[in-house]
């Protein structure tokens, strides 16, 4: 899920809550402040966006609708019950934070310019291009007004930071991830200097240690700084060695992500071999497999000869990803499952535009695998999803409903799980004496190392509704399920 709705800063933040007078600073006062600026055009209050002071991310400052600055610089925001105003909603959500990320990385990575349509702009995608920028491994430009990236690539040349800077990732595990082997690609520097990625607090606790051991398994040599098997790391630029490397992706598919989209840079053709049971999130592999397709790169599976399975096994071959002039950026699953829940819970109709059946994003399931089960009437073509709820308080508990391969639509899952509560269909129910109203939900273990143990703070949040702990009963280790009332 993107960070893109948080505020990054607020009146409470320290670094403003902290100045003298900041006891005098309300949203509305800075409102008024913000009237006298020249960037503005009459009434109208124009942002940009810093990377630094006295630098910016996108050429031209863009018109911001009050509105929305005082929902960005508010502490919280009070919501009223009610249904949607509107009623149907045709709506898009952002880009997708994963394609955001990878068409970045691939991008910078490529021979050739492309411009980036409907790319996200958070916290994540932005750490991913101060990243690239600070390994020089592209230039970066806006253009209508900042609505298309152009990014021109380096080819895959990538050179350490110099000494002392620090490449900061904040809680961003795809920018992680994906960097940790992109900087073994660096070039060699002549004084032995070693790249260093760090992140915020949770960052730090957050597992980076199978990707690790694969790539010192296969030659790389990478150094935790403080905690093992966390950031921050330090990565000497000594070039991925290839052929055969071993990962365990029970954790995380975006170590698989990382060490396939860097593949093509290796020293020989890779065989990737995923090892430790169960592979997490295969979508996400799916997704970088396709979009490797895109910039030039076919990435073979392998197969069982006998029964025709697809095997955890992966080949590489060598290249260098050749940037096509455009790359349109879907927008995001995750966050559309949040607009599509209020139509199912408030019996309404939300149509979401450039989410549907052809969608790389594994969470565009989440409609015809959750929501339609619980009642809701789902059309999905290839490019829109529509779901109309059942009437107020009819939403269908579903029994099992195994989310492995849409985890981060299980917060939004869980909410309306608590709320359905009515009998489900015959084929849904659970037999092994759960109350029939139980929703089930298995595939998530690893949502506790996320940027916040969302299990726990589902637990937590729902309570604040008064959905009480004891009745969301979880089970540990390969499942977790969650129980309503
Ligand atoms: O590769 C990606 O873009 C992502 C993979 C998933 O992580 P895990 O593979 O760790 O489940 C997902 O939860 C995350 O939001 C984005
Ligand atoms: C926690 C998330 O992802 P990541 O692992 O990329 O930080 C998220 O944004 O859903």
């Amino acid at each position: 899920m993107s960070e893109s709705l948080q505020p990054s800063v607020s009146l409470s933040d320290p670094r403003i809550s902290s100045l003298p007078a900041a006891k005098s600073l309300s949203v509305e006062r800075l409102l008024d402040i913000m009237k006298i600026d020249k960037k503005n055009s009459g009434p109208h209050k124009k942002i940009v966006i810093l990377s630094r002071i006295g630098a910016t991310y996108e050429q031209k400052a863009t018109i911001v609708h009050d509105s929305v600055i005082t929902k960005t610089l508010s502490e919280a925001v009070k919501v009223a019950p009610g249904e949607p105003a509107r009623n149907p909603v045709r709506m898009a959500t952002p880009g997708s934070k994963s394609i955001s990320n990878r068409a970045l990385l691939l991008a910078a990575l490529g021979k050739g310019t492309c411009r980036l349509k409907n790319l996200l702009h958070s916290d994540d995608t932005q750490v991913m291009m101060n990243a690239l920028a600070e390994l020089k491994g592209a230039s970066f430009g806006w253009e209508d007004e900042g609505e298309t990236l152009v990014v021109t690539g380096g080819h895959g040349a990538l050179s350490v930071p110099q000494a002392g800077k620090d490449i900061y990732l904040g809680n961003a595990g795809t920018a992680a991830r994906f960097l940790t082997t992109v900087c073994t690609l660096a070039q060699a520097s002549q004084n032995g200097e070693r790249t260093i990625i760090t992140g915020n607090a949770r960052m730090k606790q957050r597992p980076i240690g199978p990707l690790v051991d694969a790539l010192r398994a296969n030659g790389s040599n990478v150094e935790y700084l403080e905690s093992s098997g966390c950031l921050p790391l330090s990565i000497a630029p000594a070039g991925l060695k290839g052929s055969r490397i071993q990962l365990a992706a029970s954790v995380s598919s975006q170590y698989v992500s990382s060490v396939l989209l860097c593949a093509p840079y290796a020293e020989k053709p890779v065989t990737l071999e995923l090892t430790g049971g169960q592979v997490i999130s295969q979508p996400y592999i799916d997704m970088t497999i396709a979009m490797m397709k895109i910039f030039g790169v076919t990435v073979a599976r392998e197969v069982d000869r006998e029964t025709g399975k697809p095997l955890d096994i992966y080949r590489i071959p060598k290249g260098t990803y050749i940037n096509p002039a455009e790359y349109n950026i879907e927008s995001d699953a995750s966050s559309a499952t949040y607009p599509l829940a209020i139509a199912a819970i408030t019996g309404t109709t939300c149509t979401i535009v450039n989410i549907g059946s052809a969608s790389l994003q594994g969470d565009a399931r989440f409609a015809k695998e959750v929501l339609e089960p619980m009642g809701c009437d789902v059309v999905q073509t290839e490019t829109e999803t529509t779901v109309t709820g059942p009437p107020v308080g009819q939403l269908k508990a579903i029994g099992l409903v195994d989310m492995e391969p849409m985890t981060d639509a299980f917060l939004t899952a869980s909410v309306l799980a608590a709320v359905a509560t009515a009998l489900p269909s015959e084929n849904r129910e659970l037999h092994d004496g759960s109350k029939p109203t139980t929703t089930r939900i298995l595939g998530i273990a690893n949502q506790r190392v996320k940027e916040c143990n969302r299990i726990k703070a589902m637990i937590d949040e729902l309570a604040k509704f008064g959905v009480e702990k004891k009745s969301l009963k979880m089970v540990w280790r390969s499942t977790a399920s969650l129980y309503p009332s």
